[in-house]
């Protein structure tokens, strides 16, 4: 398979060569040139098989120029051996065909996990046997930065660095990005928002000679292999319910967009989804986007869902690539006016949006609601991204199953859920030491300079 980027003017690539070079060269993301597609006879046939031959019959044909089916089932056995449910992403009904799906049985107790423990395995792989070495970066808002730091921590060819927006994570996020402490990977508190940290990293991108002399490799969900390795679970729980013989519907908790873009790629390939709900906090530029057509980022508004404060959106430019028909030069004009404050999305290609996705937001005081209503229906604490997700998706009950992803674990944002609840969700036992582990922090301030200095003294 071949990956083209969204923007058209950068070189085709093969499934290793995505992987490692993260953002194309002409400042696009890439996506496959064509998606495989599975028969209702391929999908019913995955019903009862567990979660990882799920995740080799979806996975394969896109990285079947890299991997033989062998080595990749390996690499996806050793990938959530770790995971704390057998199940790996196992379904709870939260009301009357309304369904949560648990994707915080990782090691960090984040749906970031279910990407990020395969792909330290499939860079492993690739680099051992090319005798490369990578610098990777990675910006957060403290769910792909911690699960980066446990899937890299200590591999012989990666030097990692994510940046995070000083005091806009949890603690527990915090913690688990400061306190691994192998030598190859880096916590760098950058001052700003989360925007300002995936802005830098789309910065060292485009400087060639950085880029070149570091050899830079990215982990956010521009790296494609992210957004693959979640389409796996839409798989699984849609076929628990009953697919391909009935249709099922998605509520996602959505930020950067790879989740619900990994949910719309699943939906191409086959896989009968009736709705994709897009849910957003109070920074809701995608909610507003996909209802006017108008994309212009505002400030950023901190939330008790801090890792969904994001205005940009970074795979909503894989969205819209498939929104207007794979013309790359309309995109890279859309990109370009983004740097000068915004676009309309045309009314052409905001139909076919619309036709994929609906939306909704919820308030602070709706998500609060949502974490205390979930408790007392039916005994779960929900981490509030979650809630989000949980309030949006009510408005669209009613039209056969609908699952709501559970991306995170309570006990990753307790002062939102012991607001909420009174009650202080404890951590998992095997990190109960988490508070009493040292903390390696670099303080940096949000300039490209001073960040690539930093990597370049460290590698
Ligand atoms: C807990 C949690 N929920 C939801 C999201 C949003 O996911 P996405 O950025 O893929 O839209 C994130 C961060 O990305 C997250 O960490
Ligand atoms: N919420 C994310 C933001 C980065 O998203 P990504 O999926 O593009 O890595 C986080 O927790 O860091």
């Amino acid at each position: 398979m071949r990956y083209i980027s969204t923007r058209g003017q950068a070189p085709a690539l093969g499934f290793e060569d995505t992987m490692l070079t993260g953002l194309a060269r002409d400042g696009g993301l890439y996506v496959p040139e064509e998606l495989p597609v599975m028969s209702r006879g391929d999908i019913a046939a995955l019903a009862g098989l567990s979660y990882e031959e799920v995740a080799v019959r979806v996975m394969a044909p896109f990285v079947a120029d890299a991997f033989d089916e062998a080595t990749f089932a390996d690499m996806v056995a050793h990938a959530y051996m770790p995971f704390g449910h057998d199940a790996r992403a196992p379904l709870v009904q939260l009301g009357p065909n309304h369904h949560l799906l648990e994707l915080f049985h990782g090691p960090t107790l984040a749906f970031k996990d279910f990407a990020m423990q395969l792909i330290g395995q499939m860079f492993e792989h690739t680099l051992t046997k090319r005798g490369e070495r990578v610098t990777i970066i990675g910006a957060t808002s403290g769910d792909t930065g911690s699960a980066a730091m446990e899937a890299f921590r200590g591999l012989d060819a990666v030097d990692l660095f994510v940046l995070y927006p000083h005091g806009r994570v949890s603690e527990v996020q915090r913690r688990q990005m400061t306190t691994p402490s192998e030598a190859n990977v880096h916590a760098l508190a950058i001052t700003g928002h989360f925007d300002d940290a995936q802005a830098r990293v789309k910065d060292m991108f485009n400087d060639f000679d950085f880029r070149d002399r570091v050899r830079l490799a990215g982990i956010n969900s521009i790296n494609f292999a992210r957004v693959l390795a979640q389409v796996v679970y839409y798989f699984t729980s849609a076929t628990a319910l009953g697919a391909p013989h009935r249709e099922i519907s998605y509520t996602v908790p959505t930020g950067n967009f790879g989740d619900i873009f990994a949910g719309h790629i699943a939906k191409r390939m086959g896989l009968p989804i009736r709705q994709l709900v897009v849910a957003t906090n109070q920074n809701d530029i995608l909610h507003r986007c996909l209802t006017t057509g108008e994309y212009r980022p505002g400030t950023v508004e901190p939330s008790i869902s801090p890792s969904m404060d994001i205005q940009v959106s970074s795979n909503f430019e894989r969205a819209l690539h498939l929104a207007y028909g794979g013309d790359g030069r309309a995109i890279a004009q859309l990109m370009d006016e983004l740097k000068h404050g915004g676009f309309t999305v045309s009314q052409g290609a905001l139909q076919t949006l619309q036709d994929t996705y609906v939306s909704g937001r919820a308030t602070e005081e709706e998500t609060t609601a949502a974490i205390r209503s979930a408790l007392d229906r039916t005994g779960e604490l929900l981490c509030p991204h979650t809630a989000v997700g949980t309030h949006v998706a009510e408005a669209h009950l009613g039209q056969g199953p609908m699952i709501t992803l559970a991306t995170a674990h309570p006990a990753k944002f307790p002062d939102a859920v012991e607001a909420a609840t009174g009650i202080r969700p404890p951590l998992p036992a095997r990190m109960a030491d988490l508070f009493d582990r040292e903390e390696r922090i670099t303080r940096v301030d949000n300039d490209l300079s001073a960040i690539e200095a930093i990597i370049d003294a460290r590698i």
